[in-house]
């Protein structure tokens, strides 16, 4: 008897080959033959869910690659593994979890299990206790040790526990409450605590200190030195804690040991990934600056693509289908990366923290039996704002010899409207897509009585893909649509490449290396080095260093 294709090696699937097959009669292909031989590709080629739409028709794709790649999709099993992960199954098989984020935006009366228990209302609750610390903030009610208002939040953590808190109070500075200040502190690097808190006055201020596991030893270390620096601004009253300290953790037990009531922590679940963790307590300092009712705007923003993702057809689905281009991008046409490029200065980080939802969910080397990939898994995100990059790194993208495929996200209208700024941003977004794809021939370069030793310099072969996202405007709704389609883009990603995007292995070697490698730094004797001869050389470097200038 056959087995079904999603128990079959990627490589062996019918429609992996068919897709092989495939590119060997497309890969001539140029977009502007695509797009001479079909008037309506560019009207044809788009999509629309929930606020936004999606102009895809600059892939270097046809009719029958897209059909191929939906029945990829299909083969894999995407739809049965999407219900597993809304109906809250332990689809993070290594770690044994359910990845369960779509829970944080359910709407409140609604039903999501975990092990046969409605977690929506648990939810809720937390929701609604972050709401009255976010109002009483906001409403200068939260008074520190001295009896002042509290006007500065500083947010430690690190990895999800930051970035998705930076990326959103950046994306959503508009409506942020201006008589606040936040900061945001995730390095290990002493630096990184000194510039945040150096213009910050101890009695006005309130760290919300977050990490899942609370055992983190980027966070960890900055918290302890935050508390040194409070307690030392406050006159040495270790009482002070806890009208400055709140926590958002898993882990009750290690908050209330560092000194934190356990009436000021905020929990979330083990079912909830670091990088998928934005809209639980780790959006703490999001609520505060943007206030509960635009917080739970952004919610409904996740919720709408969730149920989009989770009902639309595959062929009108925005993540299953930018999922698949990403894939076909990479896994046939070679690109390595993945350029993400927001043409909203408010989104300057939006590439940063894509950078961790991306790469820490997809950069894995085995299958969800472990068994080693034979093929490409995430390609490299990376990017900056547009036009900025225009100015930098887009020269390699336009004549430089790698495939970089582009997101180009924009909207409509800007936030603050400056004059001609918007028109001519937006210029921008659809000349440098149409660049990428159409290129400059020698005959036009030379057309236009460019010198012929020129001619080479300044021709664009184009044929380089992108994606257009566009939205009305960057509004909290917005930014939670935006977010959770590469969350899912992500998901989709991972079930055909049959990995699990849910775990992240790969920085624990790194991090037990470094706790070994601590007390040789510190230590006062001498040690007995036994790593490799460069491991030890480095360390008996900085070890004299250190000894020669103490500090
Ligand atoms: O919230 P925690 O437990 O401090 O972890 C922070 C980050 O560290 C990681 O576990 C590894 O980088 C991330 O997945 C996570 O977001």
């Amino acid at each position: 008897m056959s087995q079904p294709a999603s128990r079959l090696p990627l490589l062996q699937r019918p429609s992996w080959k068919a897709l092989a097959a495939h590119h060997d009669e497309v890969r001539q292909l140029h977009l502007k033959d695509l797009f001479a031989g079909d008037a309506g590709r560019g009207e044809r080629l788009t999509l629309s869910a929930g606020d936004l739409f999606l102009d895809y028709s600059k892939n270097r794709v046809t009719d029958r690659t897209l059909a191929l790649l939906l029945r990829l999709a299909q083969e894999a099993g995407l739809e049965e593994r999407i219900r597993a992960m809304f109906n809250g199954e332990k689809i993070n098989a290594t770690e044994g979890r359910a990845a369960l984020h779509v829970a944080l935006r359910a709407p409140a009366g609604s039903t999501v299990l975990v092990d046969g228990r409605n977690v929506v209302p648990e939810v809720q609750a937390v929701l609604e206790r972050m709401t009255a610390f976010a109002n009483r903030v906001r409403a200068g009610q939260w008074t520190g040790h001295t009896g002042k208002p509290i006007r500065n939040l500083v947010n430690i953590g690190i990895g999800g526990s930051d970035l998705g808190p930076v990326m959103a109070y950046e994306a959503l500075r508009h409506y942020s409450e201006r008589s606040l200040t936040f900061r945001f502190v995730s390095n290990l690097d002493g630096s990184d605590f000194l510039e945040a808190t150096r213009d910050l006055h101890p009695a006005e201020t309130l760290f919300i200190v977050s990490s899942k596991t609370f055992s983190t030893l980027e966070t960890m270390t900055n918290a302890n030195s935050a508390r040194e620096w409070l307690i030392a601004g406050l006159g040495g009253d270790p009482k002070a804690v806890a009208r400055h300290f709140v926590a958002v953790s898993t882990e009750a037990e290690k908050v209330t040991a560092f000194g934190i009531e356990a009436a000021n922590m905020f929990g979330f679940w083990d079912w909830v990934g670091g990088r998928y963790s934005m809209d639980s307590a780790i959006g703490l300092s999001t609520m505060v600056a943007i206030g509960p009712d635009h917080f739970r705007s952004m919610l409904r923003g996740f919720h709408r693509m969730d149920e989009h993702f989770r009902t639309a057809p595959f062929a009108e689905n925005m993540p299953v289908l930018m999922g698949l281009l990403s894939l076909w991008n990479t896994n046939f046409l070679g690109a390595e990366t993945a350029a993400v490029l927001p043409y909203e200065q408010y989104l300057k980080r939006f590439p940063a923290y894509l950078q961790q939802l991306t790469m820490e969910s997809n950069g894995k080397h085995v299958t969800r039996e472990g068994r080693p990939v034979e093929y490409q898994t995430s390609p490299i995100y990376w990017g900056e704002p547009g036009t900025n990059g225009q100015h930098s790194f887009y020269q390699l993208i336009h004549q430089g010899t790698r495939l970089i495929p582009c997101d180009f996200i924009a909207f409509d209208h800007p936030l603050v409207p400056l004059g001609r700024h918007h028109d001519l941003l937006l210029a921008n977004v659809f000349a440098q897509a149409r660049a990428l794809a159409f290129g400059k021939t020698a005959e036009e370069v030379e057309a236009e009585g460019t010198v012929a030793r020129l001619v080479p310099h300044r021709v664009f072969e184009g044929n380089r893909p992108s994606n257009v996202l566009m939205a009305d405007r960057l509004t909290p709704a917005v930014l939670g649509q935006l977010t959770a389609l590469y969350e899912h883009l992500v998901f989709t990603q991972g079930v055909v490449w049959d990995i699990d995007s849910f775990d992240q292995w790969g920085v624990e070697l790194g991090k037990a290396l470094a706790m070994s490698i601590i007390p040789d730094l510190e230590g006062g004797a001498e040690p007995t080095l036994g790593y490799d001869s460069s491991t030890n050389n480095l360390i008996r470097r900085y070890r004299a260093s250190k000894a020669r200038s103490p500090g």
